[in-house]
């Protein structure tokens, strides 16, 4: 070969050198581009949700990723609860997009992974170490990423990313981009607690802790929704306890507060996971029993009914109160959905109102049907009021 053919090869050599430099520069620069745009919505999350999802799926398809999933620390079911009350239950769609979360009653599983709470640490996908924490079924991963997620010095989880690439997360590549990401992550998904706490707060009875009537009102119409959509019952009680100004004459307004902090949690203990409860003022509580049979329902509000007039209530301050509650209720007639569901949901609300009315007027202490709520009998409960 000589001189000028020589050069002419090395020539080539450094452009073809170049050319590669430039197209990892244009594609590291469209990764910074694609994580900066996600990095602004992650930010921007409106709830934990929103903010899961875009983590999980969102993350995971903007990067190519095979598999991501999440572990979150959720020792008080503080997560879960928030999650399970915005999720509508038979959405499957929805909880496919939360596909892949794991909520941990303690850090074991995950405290092991980490050196430090700074550093992601990558490498081989190991079936011992890593397949819980990707679950089955997931491809066959060949490398793995496992980001720390820590809140002021303390592990909070772990975002886990696998491929089946074993030269995509390889020991010695550089985890600048995962450590902003972990960081980044972390901050967020403290502000959605918080900013979840503060609209809970917003959303729940100061005195019984309970749900308040803006929450009622905001789930009762997607209650309505779900009900019309898979063809559901729906049923409303609305309760009012009997003759409470009696209990506050008697025994003082603080032992009136603590009789309604205990009719709360009375009611609370009759009802499933999915069942709403509310304080809809004063005396009054509401309560909707999703997917609930007229008949069911009805059982449901007398065992309501009797463990509260059972007994006298004993409070903490000794006093030995006897109380009682009026119960009406109402059914989703599902052969009359016309209408939107906010007015669905109010009629339904009143419908159960004005069957408290008569149990009221009936002589208090029964549960009596809607006249709506066909094939239901009318009244259940003693003849003689309680008082
Ligand atoms: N202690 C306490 N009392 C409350 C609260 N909210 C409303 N009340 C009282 O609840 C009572 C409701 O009285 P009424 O509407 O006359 O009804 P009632 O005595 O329960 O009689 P009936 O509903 O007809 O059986 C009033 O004395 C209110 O002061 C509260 O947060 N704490």
């Amino acid at each position: 070969m000589d001189s000028s053919s020589e050069l002419q090869a090395e020539n080539q050599a450094l452009r073809q050198q170049l050319e590669s430099l430039l197209r990892e520069a244009r594609s590291n620069e469209d990764k910074m581009r694609r994580f900066e745009q996600l990095e602004h919505r992650l930010i921007g999350a409106r709830s934990m949700a929103d903010l899961l999802r875009l983590l999980l799926n969102e993350y995971r398809q903007s990067f190519g990723i095979d598999c991501v999933t999440l572990a979150l620390l959720d020792r008080d079911q503080e997560t879960s609860g928030l999650l399970d009350a915005e999720r509508p239950r038979d959405d499957q769609a929805e909880r496919a997009q939360l596909d892949g979360l794991t909520l941990l009653h303690s850090l074991k599983p995950i405290e092991s992974l980490f050196q430090d709470l700074t550093h992601p640490s990558l490498g081989p996908f190991n079936e011992g170490l890593h397949r819980p924490l990707f679950g089955t079924p997931s491809p066959a991963l060949a490398s793995v990423a496992l980001l720390p997620l820590s809140r002021h010095g303390e592990l909070i989880g772990s975002l886990h990313f696998g491929s089946t690439d074993p030269s995509r997360y390889e020991r010695a590549a550089g985890t600048q981009l995962l450590q902003r990401l972990a960081a980044i992550v972390s901050v967020c998904l403290d502000n959605a607690l918080n900013h979840e706490r503060l609209k809970r707060a917003g959303l729940s009875d100061m005195l019984t802790g309970v749900h308040n009537r803006r929450y009622f009102e905001h789930r009762s119409q997607i209650e309505v929704s779900q009900a019309r959509r898979y063809q559901h019952d729906l049923a409303c009680l609305f309760l009012d306890l009997d003759h409470f100004k009696t209990v506050n004459d008697s025994f003082g307004h603080a032992a009136g507060d603590a009789v309604l902090q205990k009719i709360a949690h009375i009611i609370q203990a009759q009802l499933r996971a999915g069942d709403t409860v509310a304080r809809f003022g004063g005396e009054e509580f509401v309560v909707l029993l999703p997917q609930a049979p007229a008949q069911h329902a009805r059982d449901i509000a007398e065992r309501i009914r009797l463990s509260i007039s059972a007994e006298p209530l004993t409070l903490p301050g000794g006093e030995v109160v006897p109380i009682s509650v009026s119960i009406g209720l109402a059914m989703l007639g599902l052969s009359h959905l016309s209408g939107d569901s906010p007015s669905l949901a109010q009629g339904l609300v009143n419908d159960a109102d004005r069957a408290l009315y008569r149990a009221k007027a009936t002589g208090r202490n029964r549960v009596t049907c809607s006249a709506a709520s066909d094939k239901l009998g009318e009244t259940l409960g003693p003849q003689k009021n309680a008082h």
